[in-house]
């Protein structure tokens, strides 16, 4: 197990300093196999990482995306659709080699399942791997599960996980978050070789806290990222602001 954790001044140095770390690992990658594999994630803790992204000396067509999560039953024309966020922000700025999606529409299941046996095919070189205000990572809202195997699952999501996504404007009101998404389960995040998280922001403060400060627990999803042979968290002096006041 090994974490590096860099503190930036600004969530816009993180995301230059995180974009750097994950093109560096996917440059690795292209040089030792022909390829690289990467997961992404969504939501508003990422955009400066991913705007960072594609400006990176990378051969895209040599690199094959796979999406983290989605909502179940939401159309992506919906403006928190995260197939829309990553079409819009990442695929149509990179040329890709390919893009495999969550689909949480239509039959959920199938989708699962073809996704999943794509994924599985090789191991991915990077992860990147947001947190959410509950200390979740994917949609593995707390108590996650540790021991599935499976690849990707369907999930009920909890009330601190809709508030987040209505306080960032995603949703009108907390009755128009889906009930469920399908999630990428934690032990498939943590057979990525290398795992980089971007987390900025002050409203991570207590996620961040909690996820250093403690032992690792379903209760607090990303302690998990503490077991990877090689994590690397990214954090602002604001979501990193707890951590400060205990040193
Ligand atoms: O809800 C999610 O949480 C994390 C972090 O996203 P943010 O909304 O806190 O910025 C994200 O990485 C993940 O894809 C998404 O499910």
């Amino acid at each position: 197990m090994s974490i590096t954790i860099t503190i930036a001044e600004t969530a816009q140095e993180l995301g230059l300093r995180a974009a750097a770390k994950i093109a560096d690992l996917l440059n690795q990658a292209i040089e030792a196999r022909g390829e690289a594999r990467i997961i992404l994630s969504t939501g508003a803790s990422q955009f400066e990482t991913m705007e960072a992204l594609t400006q990176q000396a990378v051969d895209w067509s040599k690199v094959e995306m796979f999406h983290l999560d989605e909502y179940v039953e939401l159309g992506e024309s919906h403006i928190a659709s995260f197939r829309k966020y990553l079409k819009e922000r990442f695929v149509s700025k990179v040329n890709l080699k390919a893009a495999h999606f969550v689909n949480g529409e239509g039959d959920v299941q199938k989708n699962i399942a073809a996704l999943s046996a794509e994924l599985r095919r090789k191991v991915v070189d990077v992860g990147v791997i947001g947190i959410g205000e509950n200390a979740h990572i994917a949609f593995n809202d707390p108590p996650a599960d540790f021991e599935t195997d499976l690849a990707y699952k369907v999930v009920e999501l909890d009330e601190r996980c809709k508030q987040q996504q209505v306080g960032e404007g995603w949703f009108k009101s907390l009755k128009d978050v889906p009930r469920q998404a399908v999630t990428m389960c934690p032990r498939q995040i943590m057979a990525c070789r290398h795992v980089v998280s971007s987390v900025p922001h002050a409203v991570k403060a207590e996620a961040v806290y909690n996820t250093i400060t403690r032992p690792v627990d379903p209760m607090v999803p990303a302690t998990l990222l503490k077991t990877h042979p090689d994590w690397n968290l990214f954090i602002d002096i604001n979501s990193a602001s707890k951590l400060v006041a205990l040193a």
